[in-house]
């Protein structure tokens, strides 16, 4: 394992193993917090590998060894689609994790819907409120101790883009993004310092198309140009990421799959 700035870049073979490594360290993970701290508050993200990560929870035989009746879920973002869309992040985690464990509906904390009745702008205030409503006093968001993020071939995370008014925000937790180059233009995204604000920020990212983000995140790129290269955890930041991902990742900065 090799530790760069605080950031660790572990390299697996392909996007299965990827999927299944992430998601027996997280179970492993998420007991210890609960034995820790008696609760925990994860943050899920979208994207392909965010989502093979939780299908691999469910898979695992040591699924039930947390109590997830402790965990609460939040996401980094989400697009802004009407409930049932299959393109919602939160539908598609629902499917692949969250439907099949014990967890509590009031842990679970979705983005509102574009049929929910509520402008966008009015659903980032929403959330920001939730988030508040969890937070211990004074504070704007729980202590997260677990932020999944996919990253984009763009290098974006969440749906901070580069060159958006998202990436660049400090005061607010949660802002609505009306211009997203990916589609759906409208989408709801925490920001920087909310995603920061995790103990741990586990970014999940496999393919050939994210390797020039991740080398240019790697190499000291600006946040603006590259949002990934602004993500920093409290205590932990790592890179979950396959071989074709890593390729452009200086050689000394990889260590080798375990
Ligand atoms: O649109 C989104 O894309 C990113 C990355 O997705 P991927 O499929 O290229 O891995 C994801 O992190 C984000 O949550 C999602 O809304």
């Amino acid at each position: 394992m090799t530790v760069t700035n605080e950031r660790r870049v572990l390299v697996h073979s392909d996007k299965l193993a990827l999927a299944g490594s992430v998601a027996a360290r997280f179970i492993t993970k998420t007991v210890d917090i609960l034995d820790d701290l008696g609760e925990a508050h994860v943050v899920l993200t979208g994207g392909s590998v965010g989502i093979a990560v939780l299908e691999a929870i469910n898979a695992s035989s040591a699924r039930d060894s947390v109590d997830w009746s402790k965990v609460s879920f939040w996401w980094g973002d989400e697009r802004w689609l009407p409930r049932n869309d299959s393109e919602r992040n939160e539908l598609q985690a629902r499917a692949a994790l969250l439907d099949h464990i014990a967890v509590p509906a009031e842990n679970v904390h979705p983005f509102a819907a574009s049929d929910d009745g509520i402008t966008l702008e009015d659903a980032a205030l929403a959330y920001a409120a939730e988030l508040v409503e969890a937070a211990p006093s004074g504070a704007a968001f729980p202590r997260f101790d677990i932020t999944f993020l996919g990253v984009g071939a763009d290098g974006h995370i969440a749906s901070l883009f580069p060159h958006l008014s998202g990436i660049r925000e400090t005061e607010l937790s949660v802002v609505a993004v009306t211009n997203s180059p990916k589609p759906p233009p409208e989408r709801l995204s925490l920001t920087r310092p909310a995603l920061n604000s995790s103990d741990r920020v586990w970014l999940v990212l496999a393919g050939a198309d994210k390797a020039s983000a991740l080398g240019l995140a790697l190499a000291g790129a600006s946040r603006d140009e590259v949002p990934v290269a602004g993500i920093k955890g409290r205590r932990r930041t790592v890179f979950f990421v396959d071989g074709a991902a890593a390729a452009e990742v200086p050689s000394n900065l990889i260590a080798p799959s375990y």
